[in-house]
């Protein structure tokens, strides 16, 4: 954050020295730096009251003893070395988002940014794109084609992006071999998923790939948000609902990316993400009755907000993309400390089913034993007024045959046997004409 100025011009409120205290000080508390902290405490100092300043202050040297220690921690632990250029596993990235937040465009960035020089494999999960702006490692339109799964199923667009998308995640296992594969020389693993985003976070596809993904690899969800579109105070509580349903869904690290901003400043969301009064005051301004749920909803999301890693960039300039990638850092390490046990447990349960399966149909083998009859009844479906005994498995052998005891007959005739002689033939004098030819030509 270079300055404050947009914020204060953004809320006319705090104008008032005694609403904007509080406010500089949540601000200040919250940002990312030491040194914006002490940008925000010199503005307030000039701004506000002496004796409410001295305590603000305080609160604001307290977070920073804290994020002093944690500065150490994560020195210790190394926690941006947690994306390591030898590690063999990717992080994965899963972007998600409304259709035309900039999904694309985003991952067109990550695939040519060039962060600590460590690369980035790409893929493409949409099956309906024409074209895509980047270099796709892995392209779901190579796998399956759209246009004729609707057709062959009569469907619209969104059946057939389903259909598709179920169709491939039958395949996932394989694409996580390929990633693995990839760890070699990449650290990154993008991920670009539909634009209609219901279609992947609610459908059983979008839960398979998610999960495969987050029990192999560390998996951050990603959440595109178009900041022109969410200057409104309902469409961006829409918006914040949707990431909040993700989030609480699939139960991985997520962070909100706030694109767009070389059209529009993203520090009034965040202002709205920090300071509960003033995003409650841009509501005031709304006189419908989606204001009145938005403010009932706004208590609830003040919780969603409180850990949430959030940053503002433009794809199509790469600002803040530098800012993402610390966030996916800190996300790696929520990922090992606090969801890497529970994907662990649920890749160990998952096999054992597997196996419990397994052992299942081996052990009805060896009761039953080789030889036992199959229960017709359980493998073809009753026909009406039809016994089962009326239905017989066919002799695989000439039904007008007359063979008895399965004594095999020489269907060979004299004439075939005329026939292959004649082919050999030729094919012997083609041979030896072929070498004679090469002969020739070796001496010329
Ligand atoms: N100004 C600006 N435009 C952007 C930015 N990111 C994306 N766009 C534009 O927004 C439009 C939609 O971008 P896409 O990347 O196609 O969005 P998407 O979310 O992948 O769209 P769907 O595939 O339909 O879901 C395009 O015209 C982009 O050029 C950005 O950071 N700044």
């Amino acid at each position: 954050m270079n300055s404050l100025s947009p914020i204060l011009r953004h809320n006319s409120k705090l104008q008032s020295p005694s609403l904007l205290t509080p406010f500089l000080c949540n601000l200040a508390v919250a940002a990312g730096s030491a040194a914006t902290r002490s940008l925000i405490a010199t503005k307030m100092a000039s701004l506000c009251r002496p004796e409410e300043v001295a305590l603000r202050k305080q609160q604001i040297t307290m977070t920073d003893a804290t994020t002093s220690l944690n500065d150490k921690t994560m020195d210790t632990n190394d926690d941006s070395n947690l994306i390591k250029k030898d590690s063999k596993t990717p992080v994965c990235l899963l972007v998600l988002g409304m259709a035309g937040s900039g999904k694309t465009e985003f991952v067109k960035r990550l695939s040519s940014y060039n962060y600590q020089q460590l690369k980035t494999y790409t893929i493409n999960l949409d099956p309906a794109c024409k074209e895509t702006p980047y270099h796709a490692h892995i392209d779901i339109r190579d796998t399956v084609n759209y246009k004729e799964v609707m057709k062959k199923y009569k469907l619209g667009p969104n059946g057939g992006i389903v259909t598709a998308l179920n169709m491939f995640s039958t395949k996932f296992v394989d694409v996580v071999s390929l990633i693995e594969k990839a760890g070699k020389d990449y650290n990154f693993c993008v991920i670009d998923t539909p634009g209609q985003i219901e279609v992947f976070t609610w459908s059983a596809s979008g839960t398979i790939i998610t999960e495969t993904l987050s029990t192999s690899f560390p998996t951050i969800i990603v959440y595109v948000m178009d900041v022109v579109r969410s200057t409104n105070p309902t469409t961006f509580m829409s918006n914040m609902l949707y990431a909040c349903s993700i989030l609480y869904k699939s139960q991985l690290p997520f962070i909100v990316v706030i694109n767009k901003i070389d059209v529009q400043d993203h520090l009034f969301a965040m202002e709205w993400m920090m300071d509960f009064e003033s995003f409650q005051e841009a509501l005031e301004k709304e006189t419908t009755y989606v204001s009145n749920l938005s403010r009932t909803m706004s208590l609830t999301l003040d919780e969603f907000y409180r850990d949430l890693k959030c940053c503002g960039v433009s794809a199509k300039t790469g600002s803040g993309i530098a800012e993402f990638y610390d966030q996916v850092a800190k996300g790696v390490l929520e990922y090992e400390q606090d969801y890497k046990q529970q994907y662990e447990l649920l890749k160990a349960k998952k096999l054992k089913e597997m196996s419990n399966i397994n052992e299942e149909r081996l052990s009805k083998i060896q009761v039953q034993g080789p030889g036992t009859p199959v229960e017709l009844n359980s493998l073809v479906a009753q026909t009406p007024n039809k016994e089962a005994s009326d239905i017989w498995l066919k002799n695989p052998g000439n039904e007008s045959s007359d063979d008895e005891g399965g004594e095999e007959e020489n269907h060979n005739t004299v004439g075939d046997d005329e026939m292959e002689e004649t082919d050999f033939r030729s094919f012997v004098k083609k041979r030896h004409d072929a070498q004679m030819e090469k002969a020739k030509n070796i001496e010329k």
